[in-house]
């Protein structure tokens, strides 16, 4: 049995590469039911209400003739002479029916739109029949009206096999060629009438005759690969499911896997009948498989569905608690109204019962319940009917979420991750479809979010980055190198969407390159608009939001509690959310937990070294912090480990500088601010109030250079020559070297400053760059923990800050089981 829906029979070429899809092999039999051609169903519609309301029709009907004779006359049909013959009979019986509804009224007005909706499959059916050969080549040309026999039931219409059978038996007396083409959605009721199998109901006849005929295997050919675990349009990394049970398949079905209509499956699940759903534009692709065997996947979720446009009717009241039939009454008052409830959840209080239904059904169902509980809500038993719109469900469906513990929790956490509140929860004992009411302009991300979360693709992060400097574009290479390759190692996909700059910012709809993205930061960018940069980061369709800043900007740290609360992640180099202020510190600590979001600033210390990471290990295992003392700069750390005297202090601050080792501000660094703010974040890491205020700070900048202009500054170099050079000589006639080091004491009082050590002091055994923080502790108190290695550059820091996204990254990657994939 093969089944053509009507973009697979919208023209000649169409139709004949669909015949020759359907050419049995010699030793088979094959039924083909088609569908009308694209688009002639909604048309006979159209001319239904125009005849029904006096309008003209004449023109349509005629539209519809010449396109199916064009198609004719484009085929390569042999009978094609008989083949315009049938189509014209069919044009009159049309205009006829037309013509006779349009003076009909009541129960034959009714019965003529019956048929005149079937006109478009009898058509094609034989636009099919001939493309095949007709009956010379062995096909015969059912009318489906001649043997399905329906009723019309509660929940829509049924087959009456045996009378169906019986009439199928007499048909087959009358022709018996092998093979046949047959018409999809028009059926007879059991008093001769024509009828339909309703919207899309050619899967259904198709199925209901696979039944008849006793078909070995079922084929839809339509225009997609087969089943996809989501809506390709919404979730891009959608991926074509091998195969489906035939309850799998039901659930999907129901819950918007438009290339199935949901009442095919019931008749071939009795059967056993096998259904493939294949693409006829790749006819060579495996398609999915639906048969009661299924396949095991390796996620406990098969697929994710959306339906839109939904709305929550909630009956509310203390008096409804404990009262049997109030369910009843309900949902009695929306059967009446004619609305159908596509989620149901009661909590055990039985407070409250509250269903989902059709957005365009939503009033006239709280109508019909108000109208229904009227005396109990006059009586104050009842409180009223809630109803809330712009709600879309969210169905997770899958066989192997049977009694796999986790999977709720894991859809619930993937759908808070990406920032998606859940409304109203329904999953049935058959633990086959766990469905979520959530608001409709989430649909997109939550659909992404959970599509990652149950490993059908990897988790999407829209990332931004501020500061394309020294760190800011080291970091940009970095990522360019192995980005691509993180998709397949982590489940992670980072998708580089925007880009700011002190002045300029560009915002991306697609990903950006990394390597060339500070490029875009020209003066033909945009103004510098962080406003708008974090509303474009947290994209509505994508469900992780990332910020990279990689200024030194105490502006952008301000924005830290917002960002944070809003769900992006923020990584940083950047000390001045980590040191300032307290009551800001505290914001960004809190707006994490309602953000649901991470901060993490690990480069803030001692650049790519595990400096911060050290110290919260100690702390989280119940170490006791007593000091922390060594070197926190990599700037000073590189400028005493060069001053010998051989070269003035300014040359090497000039150095140092160039090779991306200061701040932006070098005074920043020779004013011990810098170290300042490490000893505060550190000092607050290990759960201390420390502010910056707090830490005694010796000021290497001359009183003299301190307000100027970075370039007035910057031509003043010279003047710290002299004092410098000073203090090199006294330290060296003690038989003692300079070195910058920062202490925290138990006690509390934090110093930072130049002092004269001897040759045996572990700083005096640093090179280059080198931070050396040494942490002693309860376990640590006779040698200190330490960590030790270049603490300044912007290869080393972008690896610290590359670090700490990635611990995003693969968090979010192994929440979804990436890991164990
Ligand atoms: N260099 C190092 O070894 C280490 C640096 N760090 C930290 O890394 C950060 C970056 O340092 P580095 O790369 O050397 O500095 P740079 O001066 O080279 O880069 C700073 C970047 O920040 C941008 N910027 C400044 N203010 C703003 C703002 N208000 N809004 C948006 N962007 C802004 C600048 O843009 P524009 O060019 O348009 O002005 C520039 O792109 C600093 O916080 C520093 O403390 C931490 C550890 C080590
Ligand atoms: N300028 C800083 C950079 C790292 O924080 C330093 O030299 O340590």
């Amino acid at each position: 049995m093969h089944k053509f829906g009507g973009s697979s029979v919208a023209d000649a070429a169409r139709i004949e590469a669909a015949a020759r899809l359907a050419a049995p092999a010699h030793d088979q039999c094959s039924v083909v039911v088609v569908s009308a051609m694209r688009g002639v169903t909604d048309a006979l519609v159209e001319l239904v209400e125009a005849a029904r309301s006096g309008a003209p029709w004449h023109d349509g009907a005629q539209r519809l003739r010449t396109r199916h004779a064009d198609a004719a006359r484009a085929s390569g049909a042999a009978c094609r002479d008989k083949l315009l013959a049938a189509l014209d009979a069919q044009a009159q019986a049309l205009g006829a029916d037309l013509e006779a509804l349009a003076q009909a009224r009541g129960a034959v007005a009714t019965r003529l739109a019956e048929r005149i909706w079937g006109h478009g499959e009898l058509c094609s059916a034989w636009l099919m029949h001939a493309a095949l050969g007709g009956e010379a080549g062995g096909w015969a040309w059912l009318d489906a009206r001649e043997v399905l026999v329906v009723q019309a039931g509660e929940i829509g219409v049924h087959i009456d096999r045996e009378a169906s059978l019986q009439r199928l038996a007499a048909w087959r007396a009358r022709h018996p060629q092998r093979n046949v083409v047959a018409t999809g959605f028009i059926a007879r009721t059991a008093d001769g009438h024509a009828t339909t199998l309703g919207r899309n109901g050619s899967d259904h006849s198709a199925a209901l005759l696979a039944d008849l005929f006793d078909a070995s295997t079922v084929t839809i050919w339509t225009d997609v690969d087969g089943v996809l675990s989501a809506d390709p349009r919404l979730v891009p990394d959608a991926v074509r499911l091998d195969a489906l049970t035939y309850a799998e398949a039901c659930e999907l079905a129901y819950f918007g896997a438009k290339v199935l209509h949901p009442r095919t499956i019931a008749p071939l699940q009795v059967r056993g009948i096998p259904l493939m759903i294949r693409s006829s534009l790749d006819p060579a692709a495996p398609g999915t498989r639906i048969d009661s065997r299924g396949e095991p996947a390796r996620s406990p979720v098969k697929g994710l569905s959306i339906v839109d446009d939904m709305a929550v009717l909630e009956l509310v009241g203390s008096g409804m608690v404990g009262v049997p039939g109030v369910a009843e009454v309900l949902f009695a008052a929306l059967h009446g109204a004619g609305v159908s409830v596509t989620m149901i959840s009661q909590g055990s209080s039985e407070h409250s019962i509250c269903c989902v239904v059709r957005g365009s059904e939503a009033a006239r169902g709280r109508a019909a319940i108000e109208t229904a509980f009227a005396g109990a809500i006059a009586a104050g038993q009842v409180e009223g009917v809630r109803m809330q719109t712009g709600l879309c469900v969210l169905a997770a469906v899958g066989d192997g979420m049977r009694g796999n513990r986790g999977v709720a929790a894991r859809l619930f956490e993937g759908l808070a991750q990406a920032r998606v509140n859940i409304r109203a929860i329904a999953q049935g004992a058959s633990e086959r479809n766990l469905s979520v009411a959530i608001a409709q302009d989430d649909a997109e991300r939550a659909l992404r979010a959970a599509h990652a979360t149950f490993w059908l693709s990897p988790q999407t992060v829209s990332v931004g980055l501020i500061g394309p400097g020294n760190v800011g574009r080291a970091l940009l290479a970095q990522l360019d190198d192995v980005m691509p390759g993180l998709r397949a190692r982590a489940g992670v996909d980072l998708r580089l969407r925007a880009i700011a700059g002190s002045r300029r910012i560009h915002l991306a709809g697609t990903a950006l390159a990394p390597a060339s993205a500070a490029t875009l930061l020209g003066d033909d960018a945009d103004p510098c608009d962080l406003d708008a940069f974090a509303a474009h980061v947290r994209a509505s369709d994508l469900p992780h939001a990332m910020i990279i800043d990689c200024s030194a900007s105490d502006a952008v740290a301000a924005r830290y509690a917002d960002w944070l609360a809003a769900g992006i992640h923020i990584v940083t180099p950047n000390k001045h959310a980590g040191s300032g202020e307290w009551s800001r510190y505290a914001r960004i600590a809190e707006a994490r937990v309602t953000g649901h979001s991470r901060f993490l600033y690990e480069a803030t210390v001692g650049a790519g070294l595990p400096v911060i990471a050290t110290l919260r290990n100690l702390i989280d295992t119940g170490d006791t912090l007593h000091s922390i003392d060594g070197m926190l700069s990599g700037t000073l750390a590189w400028l005493f480990n060069s001053f010998d005297g051989s070269r003035p202090f300014s040359a090497l601050v000039r150095e140092a500088r160039a090779l991306g080792y200061t701040e932006p501000d070098p005074r920043d660094d020779l004013s011990g601010l810098d170290v300042a703010r490490k000893l505060v974040i550190l000092a607050r890491e290990a759960g201390r109030t420390l502010s910056l205020a707090d830490v005694e700070v010796e000021n290497l900048v001359p009183e003299a250079l301190r307000d100027l202009s970075l370039d007035a500054f910057l031509g003043s170099l010279e003047a710290l020559d002299a004092p410098m050079q000073a203090r090199l000589d006294a330290a060296h006639a003690q038989g003692r070297g300079l070195r910058h080091v920062a202490r925290l004491d138990a006690a509390g009082r934090a110093t930072v400053g130049v002092s004269a050590l001897p040759s045996d002091h572990a700083c005096m055994h640093t090179r280059l760059t080198d931070n050396l923080v040494q942490f002693t502790t309860a376990r640590y108190a006779d040698n200190p923990l330490v960590v030790q290695g270049p603490g300044a550059g912007p290869q080393v820091t972008a690896a610290g800050v590359f670090g700490d996204v990635l611990a995003i990254a693969h968090a979010l990657g192994a929440r979804a089981g990436w890991r164990h994939a």
